[in-house]
């Protein structure tokens, strides 16, 4: 079990395009069947130690090595793309880039093709993983015609159907919703059981994985290694925080609690805490002196919609139906629920990009009368795949199009742009070929350039998936800022804790029907919504039942008020 089956050693990268190295003396050595997690924040370098293990470096990404990295004993310089591929299975972080096969089916076969399996065999193992991972009802469709969330389940099958000895996950839970987020952890875990397998996975969200086990994980930081250790040691440390990745919630629930969490010993799952009655007051004072209700009720109805539906073939099981609802000015709406339950439908709908049955109003005014850029002067739409907006080659180009298309003054558009590329931490990337940024970096262009044109409803399509925990915090403080002022927004999410710490009011889908509209705690609360959504519970609920604690509800809404408190202060 001890044979190194990934080796860097002082291993440094340097893509042809970049004046300096992405990996930095890198020294890492990962035993076969280990289970680790790449940690860092965006732009780190973690991908591009992904791109290492599976021959991306230097066959497609070239650039300078120095140092090795050896994969299976043989160094990465010396193995193509297709040797590693009987070594490395990867599923990318932007899964709509992996698609070959016609349907979902054949895409998924098409790794046992590879591998030239018979028919029968095939069919069987196709069958067994599309079950386990419960996408069997869509099989036969086109993987261009998937969800988000689907398509990231189907690139998931792909991989794990392929049996490889090193697993490698870029952010697999990125736009998977709460409840096959945690079962696709599972999955990983009995494959990797099953099949002894090496497993990688990189992913910022510490509070969504770490309720499994990991052997250790690996915080990167600058293309540098910061740390290299368990789950526990690194939680007794401050290395997360000050590189920027977000510790589990109910740890800093705990800290804010004024708790001593270094005098804990086992960190890293809740049901290892120490039960005595100690804690458990120490919480219960904190929530009673900080108890209080905030709500922002807003007043003159914005959006309207009226039954609104759309199917887009007759096969589709579940179309949007019946939608049925009134969004108010200054609304932070979260938009939550099942992959593939017409969340992005009925944004589409609503920004006019698809026909729908029933009538959408904005101030009163049916928007079946006006053009789609008409439309979009007043709604602006972030899609959830970056890849899928950007047009232009240079950053600050990219933000600028709209307000260019817009016959805006050249002075007005550099300070607009300007400004906005500050406030999404992009500035100094102004002048870069977009084709040089990592994923998150794509992603939060997308966003600056609708925001910069400042329209009076904004639908964000998942803006903070694949996002860490600095840009989380700068887009969703940006957007609070934005709805403070009076603007009125709906987001698309999967992250549960940003629909209870920003948004005042959820919708919830669930094949294809608005199941709920209500409150984002009443709807974690109420065990039959949370099922049927696909919703998860955050640690803090966790936490509270660990403690016992009167009224749970109560301790989250004080954790939310914090933070909350906290925004208001910076
Ligand atoms: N193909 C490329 N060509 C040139 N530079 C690149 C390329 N891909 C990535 N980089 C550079 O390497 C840095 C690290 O990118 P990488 O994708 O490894 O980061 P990451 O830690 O995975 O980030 P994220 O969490 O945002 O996906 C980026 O800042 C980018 O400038
Ligand atoms: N272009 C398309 N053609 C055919 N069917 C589609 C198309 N786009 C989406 N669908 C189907 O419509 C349903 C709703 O998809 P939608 O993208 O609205 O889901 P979602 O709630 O946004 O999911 P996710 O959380 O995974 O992003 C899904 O079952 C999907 O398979």
């Amino acid at each position: 079990m001890n044979k190194p089956i990934i080796e860097f050693k002082n291993f440094t990268f340097k893509y042809v395009s970049q004046a300096e190295a992405t990996l930095k003396d890198i020294n890492l050595t990962i035993n076969a069947g280990e289970k680790i997690l790449i940690a860092g924040p965006s732009g780190s370098g973690k991908s591009t130690i992904g791109h290492c293990l599976n021959g991306l470096i230097p066959e497609i990404y070239e650039g300078d090595i120095q140092g090795t990295c050896r994969i299976n004993g043989k160094d990465i310089i010396q193995s193509s793309i297709f040797d590693l591929s009987f070594t490395t299975s990867t599923i990318l972080q932007d899964s709509d880039s992996q698609f070959i096969g016609l349907t979902v089916g054949e895409d998924i076969a098409f790794a046992l093709e590879n591998d030239c399996q018979k028919q029968e065999k095939m069919q069987k193992t196709i069958q067994s993983w599309s079950k386990k991972l419960n996408i069997n009802n869509l099989l036969q469709q086109s993987p261009q015609a998937l969800s988000g969330g689907q398509k990231q389940i189907v690139a998931l099958a792909g991989v794990l159907v392929d049996e490889s000895p090193i697993l490698l996950f870029d952010e697999p839970l990125a736009n998977l919703d709460p409840a096959a987020g945690e079962k696709t952890m599972q999955v990983i875990d009995q494959v990797q059981y099953s099949l002894h397998a090496t497993v990688i996975i990189i992913e910022h969200r510490l509070e969504e994985v770490l309720g499994h086990d990991f052997d250790r994980i690996v915080l990167i930081d600058d293309g540098k290694i910061l740390a290299d250790t368990t789950p526990n040691n690194l939680l007794h440390q401050n290395k997360l925080q000050d590189s920027g990745v977000r510790p589990p919630l109910y740890l800093d629930a705990l800290k804010k609690a004024g708790i001593n969490i270094n005098k804990i010993p086992k960190l890293e799952k809740i049901k290892n805490l120490p039960t005595g009655p100690k804690i458990g007051a120490q919480l219960s004072h904190w929530i009673e002196s900080n108890s209080e209700n905030t709500s922002n009720e807003s007043k003159h109805p914005l959006l309207t919609l009226k039954s609104i539906g759309h199917r887009y073939n007759k096969k589709q099981l579940y179309p949007l139906k019946d939608v049925t609802t009134t969004i108010k000015q200054g609304d932070f709406v979260s938009i939550v629920g099942q992959n593939g339950a017409g969340k992005t439908t009925l944004c589409r709908a609503i920004c006019g990009f698809i026909n729908y049955e029933g009538k959408i109003s904005l101030a009163n005014q049916d928007l079946a009368e006006l053009s789609i850029k008409q439309r979009a002067e007043k709604i602006g739409y972030v899609m959830q795949n970056p890849n899928q907006m950007i047009s232009q080659k240079i950053v600050f180009d990219e933000v600028a199009l709209g307000l260019r298309l817009r016959h805006i003054d050249e002075d007005q558009i550099t300070e607009r742009v300007n400004q906005t590329l500050k406030i999404c931490g992009l500035y100094p990337f102004r002048h870069w070929p977009i084709s040089a940024l990592s994923f998150g970096q794509k992603k939060r262009i997308t966003i600056a350039a609708i925001l910069v044109l400042e329209p009076e409803l904004i639908i964000l399509d998942e803006p903070t998936a694949g996002q860490d925990w600095k840009t989380y915090t700068e887009i969703m403080n940006f957007l609070n800022q934005l709805n403070h002022q009076g603007k009125t927004i709906m987001i698309i999410t999967h992250d549960m804790h940003l629909m209870m710490e920003y948004t005042n009011r959820s919708l919830a889908f669930a094949k294809g029907r608005l199941i709920a509209d209500t409150t984002p705690l009443a709807l974690l609360t109420d065990d039959n919504l949370v099922k049927a959504a696909s919703l998860r519970r955050t640690s803090l609920f966790t936490l509270a039942k660990h403690y016992n604690l009167p009224n749970p509800n109560k301790f989250v809404q004080t954790y939310i008020n914090d933070e909350r408190k906290h925004l208001q202060e910076r």
